[in-house]
């Protein structure tokens, strides 16, 4: 059984038919850093990546002439990471530092992203570490209206890499990227064509790092502020399929009982799963407040609870949550949050909205 620590990173790269996933997979996999990882292709017979796979079949895994593993999912991805492990484990295959799946053009991430949390067998040795997904930028706004999937791809990235940027003119850029930011105010952006988005850093992304034991927080917030404001100037112009999605932050200075983040979390992926489409967190916990948990999930999957050996930042440890929602608006949650910190409220209006709300919890009085 592996410690925490030990759980491997898992990177998924998505991104829509086309977009330029193997193009980029390909040069990333020429990074040094790259030999010590796997790649795993829920597409058999990809096209960019054919060249490397020419003697593989169904799930094997091979070595790749750099040292990287590769294999290919036609079955369950849960089976796949299961054989990996028991490979590593039984000593068929070397230890790998990370793993990178890369999705088909049309999949839904979070199905995927779902197979890594909420598996306990898998979530014991692997842990999620984000979603890159590649978005071209010829392509992307007429594939954004057509494809809910792509939306999603773009809703749940921890980092975006727009392709094909040199055949597009400037302005399909700006609106392409003014609606990306929209969609996705915190994510990092990145240019394919720049020569450090084709190394292994682009896949790392920091949910947590088992070498430092730690959690990039400034990268998942971003700078709050500023991508609030952008996001509310955009919201007037996105399209149907976007128009629902909300991303936004709760930021709290008092650590919070164990038990009021268990219900809040309880209540918000059962009630409200299948709305959320993204949240992390990193919190402070009264009982241990020096020992921050981070959490995060898709739906109602979450990943079990890594704690911190530290504050990644000791000057700052207010309990910080991204949450990327669909129909599921910001102030509902913030008044839930609220409500289960026992926080005094103030605005009468939102305290009988809350009370009225078929989700109160009988006996629990806000
Ligand atoms: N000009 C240009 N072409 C690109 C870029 N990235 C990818 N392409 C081209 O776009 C096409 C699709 O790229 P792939 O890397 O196969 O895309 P993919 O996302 O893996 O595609 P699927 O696996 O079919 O979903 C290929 O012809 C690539 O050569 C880019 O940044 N610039």
């Amino acid at each position: 059984m592996s410690a925490v620590a030990d759980r491997i990173p898992v990177t998924i790269l998505t991104g829509f038919l086309g977009a330029g996933k193997s193009t980029l997979l390909n040069r990333i996999l020429k990074d040094p850093a790259m030999k010590d990882a796997a790649v795993i292709i829920n597409e058999f017979g990809d096209v960019g990546i054919d060249h490397l796979l020419v003697e593989s079949s169904g799930d094997a895994i091979i070595e790749l002439s750099d040292g990287c593993l590769c294999c290919t999912v036609r079955g369950e991805l849960v089976d796949t990471l299961a054989n990996l492990m028991d490979a590593i484990q039984t000593g068929r295959v070397k230890p790998v530092k990370r793993v990178v799946v890369e999705t088909t053009g049309l999949a839904d991430p979070a199905p995927v992203m779902q197979a890594i949390m909420g598996n306990p067998v898998i979530a014991e040795s692997f842990s999620l570490d984000g979603v890159v997904t590649v978005v071209d930028v010829v392509n992307g706004l007429r594939t954004l209206d057509n494809h809910a999937e792509a939306v999603r791809q773009v809703a749940v990235a921890d980092r975006l890499i727009l392709s094909k940027k040199t055949l597009a003119s400037p302005a399909l850029l700006r609106t392409l990227e003014a609606r990306l930011r929209a969609l996705n105010p915190r994510a990092a952006l990145a240019d394919a064509d720049d020569a450090a988005t084709g190394t292994a850093a682009t896949l790392v992304n920091g949910l947590y790092d088992p070498a430092t034991k730690s959690a990039d927080v400034g990268r998942w917030l971003g700078d709050e502020d500023a991508h609030d404001h952008e996001h509310h100037q955009h919201a007037h112009d996105v399209n149907r399929h976007d128009a629902s999605i909300r991303s936004f932050s709760i930021v709290e200075d008092k650590p919070i009982d164990p038990m009021a983040l268990d219900m809040f979390i309880d209540l918000l992926r059962s009630a409200h799963g299948e709305k959320l489409l993204r949240m992390k967190a990193i919190v402070a916990m009264s009982d241990r407040p020096d020992r921050p948990l981070v959490l995060h999930g898709v739906q109602s999957i979450f990943h079990p609870p890594i704690r911190l050996p530290a504050w990644p930042d000791p000057a700052d440890r207010r309990t910080r949550m991204v949450l990327i929602t669909r129909d599921l608006p910001e102030a509902f949650v913030k008044d839930l949050f609220d409500a289960f910190l026992g926080k005094p409220r103030i605005d009468t209006a939102d305290r009988a909205a809350l009370n009225d709300n078929p989700l109160a919890i009988p006996g629990m009085r806000f």
